[in-house]
């Protein structure tokens, strides 16, 4: 028997960052949005613990690590050792569509993903507040990968509180060429902004969700990683260059980067942001989804 999980992948349209804790983390005010870009996480009993992954048409991804540091596998270890099953005996596979590396939360869905899946396979019947605690000990963007929707998540990112999204919203992303390291575009944040006041959600914003209105949510997202992303990458101001002037009602580096959030007044607006995106030789590919998506999903 096999079960397959999907999970979305994220934007972040607010991404307030305080200082630096003592225990390196930074406090957040962090708008979660899950949009229709998936990975499938599918597990089977096996001998040993194992991982694969394939990239859409089935290629290799080199830059996903198929060893046990993979957090899909971490998600499995930390799922068998609270239920006393010692080292799982499961196989992983990973259909990745999510780009790597993009702060787009695509390592983060796929250790969602592996644990409501193996939650499945072993009958294990892990309470929601069980999953969610371990969701946050594996990383800060993984508890909002369980439940999708829209959320704002504080302390470091997983402390999450339902919103209510009241439209659709159609966003294009520009996947860069290379990646960025989130900590090293934290650090970055740390160097830029040494005296960060305290994050705070903005209530403009909340209310655009609440209602979907575009230009309203296109006035009011913000990332303050944007420009320490932007001093590590300096080539992505062309990539959102290229998009406001394709029309695009906002444009933003996604979470840490170094993908790009373009988002558009309707599908047919983000097909033509997409087009001009993809002419305009300043990403590597370019995918339009829309938001919200809901989150980890049995199929
Ligand atoms: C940039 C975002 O993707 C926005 O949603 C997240 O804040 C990052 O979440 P993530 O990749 O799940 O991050 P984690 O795996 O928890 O932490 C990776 C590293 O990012 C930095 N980090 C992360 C979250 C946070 N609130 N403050 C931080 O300073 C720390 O250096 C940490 O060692
Ligand atoms: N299942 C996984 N999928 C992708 N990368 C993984 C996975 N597990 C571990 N990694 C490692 O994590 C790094 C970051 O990958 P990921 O795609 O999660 O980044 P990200 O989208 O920027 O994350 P975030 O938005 O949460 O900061 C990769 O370079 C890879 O080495």
């Amino acid at each position: 028997m096999s079960v397959t999980v999907r999970v979305p992948a994220k934007v972040n349209v607010q991404l307030a960052v305080g200082a630096a804790r003592p225990d390196g983390f930074h406090d957040l005010a962090n708008v979660f949005l899950a949009v229709g870009l998936y990975d499938e996480v599918t597990v089977e009993a096996a001998d040993s613990l194992s991982l694969t992954c394939t990239g859409p048409g089935g290629v290799a991804v080199p830059e996903v690590p198929l060893d046990r540091t993979n957090l899909a596998a971490r998600a499995a270890i930390a799922l068998a050792a609270r239920h006393g099953l010692g080292d799982p005996k499961v196989r992983i596979h990973i259909a990745k569509d999510i780009p790597v590396a993009g702060g787009m939360a695509g390592g983060s869905a796929d250790a969602a993903g592996a644990l409501v899946a193996c939650d499945a396979l072993w009958g294990t019947h892990a309470s929601r507040e069980e999953l969610l605690d371990i969701c946050a000990e594996l990383g800060s963007d993984v508890p909002f990968s369980l439940v999708g929707g829209a959320a704002l998540g504080t302390g470091r990112g997983e402390q999450l509180e339902p919103l209510d999204v009241g439209g659709r919203f159609w966003w294009v992303f520009a996947v860069a060429d290379g990646g960025l390291s989130t900590p090293a575009v934290y650090r970055e944040f740390d160097r830029l902004s040494p005296e960060a006041p305290e994050p705070v959600a903005s209530p403009a914003l909340l209310e655009a969700l609440r209602t979907g209105d575009v230009a309203a949510l296109a006035a009011t997202v913000t990332n303050d990683l944007q420009p320490a992303a932007l001093s590590l990458f300096p080539s992505l101001k062309d990539t959102l260059d290229a998009g406001t002037a394709a029309g695009a009602a906002a444009a933003l580096v996604s979470g840490s980067g170094p993908t790009t959030a373009f988002l558009a007044a309707d599908e047919a607006a983000a097909r033509r942001v997409a087009d001009a995106l993809a002419a305009s030789g300043t990403c590597r590919a370019v995918r339009v989804a829309a938001s919200p998506a809901p989150g980890a999903t049995l199929l």
